[in-house]
């Protein structure tokens, strides 16, 4: 995003900051506690930003890698579909735990391939906003997915949502990504598979499983 805005407003991309994390806006709203990134190349902008939002229940930490946030924030959203497909077919936390974990490790190598810094997606925007997403009632993404591992269509799914679930959209990018740089992206590859090439959701996973054992 902070490109797009950058190539219209010109020449300020050093003062666009973006703020993301692990927040429902279901809880925010509720005043539950919630810590999220504020992330600017430049790292007044972040501080204005910070000074913005910062409250006793929204804490606001500051950060200068605006595309690991971003990068980081979009690409969660993938695993989320993904955690929602392993609800729906009824497997459990070791299955989500694989998922978030080894998930993170794409976003990671994805993120920096574009000129994040790897620290950065161990942080709220990594990590966390992945946690609060794959775990979550309250998750978009998750909700789709969970529709589509009980066997609806993609469509269907998306309908009954009823909401943009991002992580849809953004699975085609971090599938184009991983084929352009040659990144090994076996999750997102099985996920394009499922949402778009109508692969089965329990072949998708078997493959995953059975796939040649390497280092972690
Ligand atoms: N809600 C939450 O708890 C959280 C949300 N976020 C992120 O914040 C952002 C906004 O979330 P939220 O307000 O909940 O989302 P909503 O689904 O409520 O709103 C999304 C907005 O984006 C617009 N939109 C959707 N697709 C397009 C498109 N292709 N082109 C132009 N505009 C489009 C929609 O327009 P229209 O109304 O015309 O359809 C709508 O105004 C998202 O990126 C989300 O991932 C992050 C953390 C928490
Ligand atoms: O990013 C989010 C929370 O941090 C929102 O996730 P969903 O779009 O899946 O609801």
């Amino acid at each position: 995003m902070s490109e797009v805005i950058s190539e219209i407003f010109k020449g300020v991309y050093e003062n666009i900051a973006v703020l993301s994390g692990p927040s429902h806006a279901e809880e925010v709203c509720r005043k539950m506690p919630t810590a999220v990134t504020s992330a600017a190349l430049n790292l007044e902008t972040a501080e204005r930003c910070r000074m913005l939002f910062m409250n006793e229940y929204f804490r606001v930490y500051n950060q200068n890698d605006i595309i690991g946030v971003e990068t980081g924030s979009a690409l969660k959203n993938v695993f989320a579909v993904a955690s929602g497909i392993v609800d729906g077919l009824k497997y459990g936390d070791n299955t989500k735990a694989a998922i978030v974990s080894r998930g993170l490790k794409e976003l990671s190598r994805v993120g920096v391939a574009l000129g994040g810094k790897e620290q950065t997606f161990y942080g709220l925007s990594g990590v966390g906003d992945l946690m609060v997403t794959c775990f979550s009632k309250h998750s978009r993404n998750r909700a789709v997915g969970q529709a589509v591992g009980e066997g609806k269509i993609l469509d269907e799914a998306e309908k009954s949502l009823g909401m943009v679930a991002e992580g849809i959209k953004n699975t085609i990018s971090a599938y184009e990504i991983g084929k352009k740089l040659n990144i090994e992206l076996p999750i997102i590859n099985e996920m394009y598979a499922v949402l778009f090439n109508g692969k089965n959701p329990l072949k998708a996973v078997n493959d995953l499983m059975t796939r040649c054992p390497c280092h972690e």
